[in-house]
């Protein structure tokens, strides 16, 4: 399986987001991860969804917006609109799971569904065959620069021997924590497509996503 590094833009330098965006781009990143934090999901308040228009004109790389924010289904369109290609909600966020899934696939993008490090996989088990990937958070969501929570390696084998079984194409995103240190480690266990935010944003980009590629590809 393709393993794909996905920078989250919440590390980086917000008064030069675009040529921060640009900068890891150019080095080597596939995905954008966008990280949209409302204040009641999770502590934070980031950014919407006019940050994400404003982004999609530099890049045709994939966007893919994770939204901490509480019953995301109010704004799938909006999100769709301003030009996300995966959109991804929290399993323990949505009372009807299934619905927003399908909302998503509606608006003709691709659909994830995150889960919180506590969450057991069960909550996703049964929409998992509608999905284009799962979100491990490996950390407790609302914050950069967290250390990544070790029994999470453990849920990933799991939900890739769960995929494997039915025989799914799905892919396994993990997000929080992840550097050029461990990231070797946690591919090992599953996991394909690599969200990391302070590990990119944090010093030197061009060096950082090279390194962080190296250890990846391993
Ligand atoms: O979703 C989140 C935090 O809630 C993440 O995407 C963080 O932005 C990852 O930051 P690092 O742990 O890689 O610094």
């Amino acid at each position: 399986m393709k393993k794909i590094l996905a920078p989250s833009i919440l590390s980086a330098d917000f008064a030069n987001l675009g040529r921060d965006v640009l900068t890891a781009i150019d080095a080597g990143a596939e995905y954008v991860h966008i990280d949209v934090m409302d204040g009641m999901f999770v502590p934070q308040i980031s950014f919407g969804n006019p940050v994400i228009k404003a982004l999609r004109p530099l890049t045709d790389v994939i966007f893919d917006a994770h939204l901490m924010i509480e019953d995301p289904g109010r704004y799938i369109e909006d999100f769709a609109k301003a030009g996300a290609d995966i959109i991804t909600v929290h399993a323990e966020a949505c009372t009807h799971l299934d619905r927003v899934v399908h909302q998503i696939k509606d608006c003709g993008k691709k659909a994830a569904v995150a889960i919180n490090p506590a969450t057991p996989l069960s909550a996703i088990e049964y929409v998992l065959p509608e999905l284009d990937m799962v979100l491990v958070m490996t950390v407790n969501p609302g914050f950069g620069g967290q250390k990544y929570i070790p029994y999470c390696g453990e849920k990933v084998r799991e939900l890739r021997k769960m995929i494997t079984e039915k025989n799914l194409d799905v892919d396994i995103q993990v997000d929080g924590g992840v550097k050029a240190s461990n990231i070797a480690a946690i591919a090992e266990c599953g996991a394909n497509i690599f969200v990391c935010g302070s590990a990119v944003f944090e010093g030197n980009i061009e060096k950082n996503v090279k390194e962080i590629l190296e250890q990846m590809n391993k």
